[in-house]
């Protein structure tokens, strides 16, 4: 996969060096090439933002240097065209689901914006999602990018050694994952639930999806709309 990133923080982004992205990248399963915005602006003073038309508070960031960065970063390749991911407060939630549709595409672009968005002419013209991380509003789209990308390279294959897998996130069946336990078997007078350290795998399996429905259930009900449950399932939650 390749993934550009346009914006006026280029820094913002050298976490992506690190850790599991870091080695997707050293492996060459993830290329990613950051963009300074200001490179395709024209005047002396590298102006990316103006007043928004009908007042308000603060800036928009202007048209013309998105137009010219994206027309430059997607004609790279004839015949083929990146999926442009745009970060927004507005945007459609993000989700597992979404990240496992992203992680399928060959390439991505991110458009990170700053002061209060960018002019919506260029979100029409360029953007294929707008995506939210969330129901708070962050200072631009860098720290969403950071947020998405890490979702997606996880996805990607090879990325996560075997000793992990994707299969058991949570949310890939649609629950919360219960807790997790390590040693010591007994810390602070509390003592790993028995079972964990029984051997009888099929105990282990039924007791952590229990942890994991009465989780959901507690912390996320809506998870839990519209979906059928087998019976061993439904004694769980009625309990
Ligand atoms: N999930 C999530 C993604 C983001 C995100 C992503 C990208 C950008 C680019 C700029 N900002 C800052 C920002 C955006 C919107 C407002 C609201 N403002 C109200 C008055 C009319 C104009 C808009 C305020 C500041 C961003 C914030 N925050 N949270």
């Amino acid at each position: 996969m390749r993934a550009d990133i346009v914006t006026i923080f280029p820094a913002y982004l050298e976490p992506l060096r690190l850790s599991l992205v870091g080695r997707a990248q050293e492996h060459g399963t993830l290329q990613i090439h950051t963009h300074d915005l200001r490179m395709w602006t024209t005047d002396v003073h590298r102006t990316v933002d103006d007043a928004p038309y009908g007042g308000g508070p603060g800036m928009v960031m202007r048209p013309e240097p998105w137009d010219a960065a994206l027309s430059q970063i997607t004609a790279r390749v004839a015949d083929s065209r990146p999926r442009v991911v745009v970060p927004t407060p507005a945007g459609t939630p993000f989700t597992q689901r979404h990240a496992e549709e992203l992680a399928r595409e060959p390439w991505l672009v991110f458009c990170c914006g700053r002061y209060e968005g960018i002019d919506a002419r260029v979100i029409e013209t360029w953007a294929d999602d707008e995506i939210s991380i969330g129901d708070y509003v962050l200072a631009g789209g860098e720290a969403a990018t950071l947020v998405i990308l890490e979702a997606v390279t996880r996805l990607l294959p090879g990325v996560l050694g075997n000793s992990a897998s994707v299969a058991d996130d949570s949310f890939s069946d649609g629950l919360l994952e219960g807790p997790v336990y390590t040693r010591p078997p007994v810390w602070r007078g509390t003592e790993v639930p028995p079972v964990l350290r029984s051997g009888d795998h099929e105990a282990i399996a039924r007791w952590r999806r229990s942890q994991a429905l009465r989780r959901t259930l507690l912390r996320r009900p809506d998870l839990l709309e519209h979906r059928e449950f087998a019976e061993a399932d439904r004694v769980v939650l009625a309990a």
